[in-house]
């Protein structure tokens, strides 16, 4: 049965990085990513705005949709206080595999738990079941047309304080427009947006980080 790419991606890992070192594992995605496939990774120059708003909220909690193979998981939980912990969310099974073999290698699987299925569903379970008070970071990077119903799923469940800071992926390429109108317009947000390139690429790209008010 053929590899998937995501597959080729951790073996190209396992093989090559250094089991335990979260930076080993983020570059040897990267120089797999720009040399040989291109993946849907945040990637470095974009992961370094998301690394520089993790180190400037140092959350005790942070949430991440759309895990895909863990290059961002194991981005933020590497910058992560000691019992600090990063939920992310991802609903393809195989993915989900992929990312906590990432995780595992990369020797931050103490910080980070994988809840495997769809954010609308996980969403309203994060306070029970997870054991939640209020999210101190967000990561969004899943379907873009699904930022802004989150967004909206993530304040109906009173999962944010003042001060929560959402970081949203792609706003340029794919492009968000219904999220940057959304959160633009909402006076309960204070948004700033990074310019940058799209992962790998010379294309441009931004990200939009959201203050909420409260
Ligand atoms: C149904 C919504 N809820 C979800 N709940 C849980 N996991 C979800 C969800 N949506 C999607 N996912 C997962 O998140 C990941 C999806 C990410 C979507 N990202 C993109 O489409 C994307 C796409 C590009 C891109 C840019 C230029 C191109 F030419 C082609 C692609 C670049 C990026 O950085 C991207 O993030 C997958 O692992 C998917 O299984
Ligand atoms: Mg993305």
């Amino acid at each position: 049965m053929n590899q998937s790419k995501e597959q080729r991606i951790l073996d190209f890992v396992l093989q090559n990085a250094v089991r335990g070192d979260p930076c080993s594992v983020v570059d040897t995605i990267d120089k797999y990513c720009s040399q040989k496939e291109w993946a849907m990774n945040v990637g470095n120059e974009k992961g370094i705005i998301l690394d520089k708003t993790v180190e400037e909220v140092n959350p005790s909690v942070a949430l991440e949709l759309g895990t895909y193979c863990g290059y961002s998981a194991v981005r933020i939980a590497q910058l992560l206080k000691p019992g600090a912990r990063l939920l992310t969310v991802e609903f393809n099974p195989k993915f989900a595999a992929i990312a906590k073999q990432m995780i595992e290698f990369a020797g931050v699987h103490d910080k980070v738990k994988i809840l495997e299925g769809p954010s609308e569903e996980i969403i309203p379970q994060l306070k029970k079941k997870y054991e939640v008070d209020t999210l101190d970071f967000v990561f969004l990077d899943h379907w873009k047309d699904r930022y802004t119903p989150d967004t909206i799923l993530i304040q109906e469940c009173n999962l944010l304080r003042k001060g929560s800071v959402l970081l949203a992926d792609n706003v340029i390429v794919p492009g968000a427009p219904e999220f940057l109108n959304y959160i633009r317009n909402n006076p309960r947000f204070q948004c700033t947006n990074y310019p940058s390139h799209l992962e790998y690429m010379k294309v441009k790209d931004a990200m939009e980080k959201a203050v909420f008010l409260g």
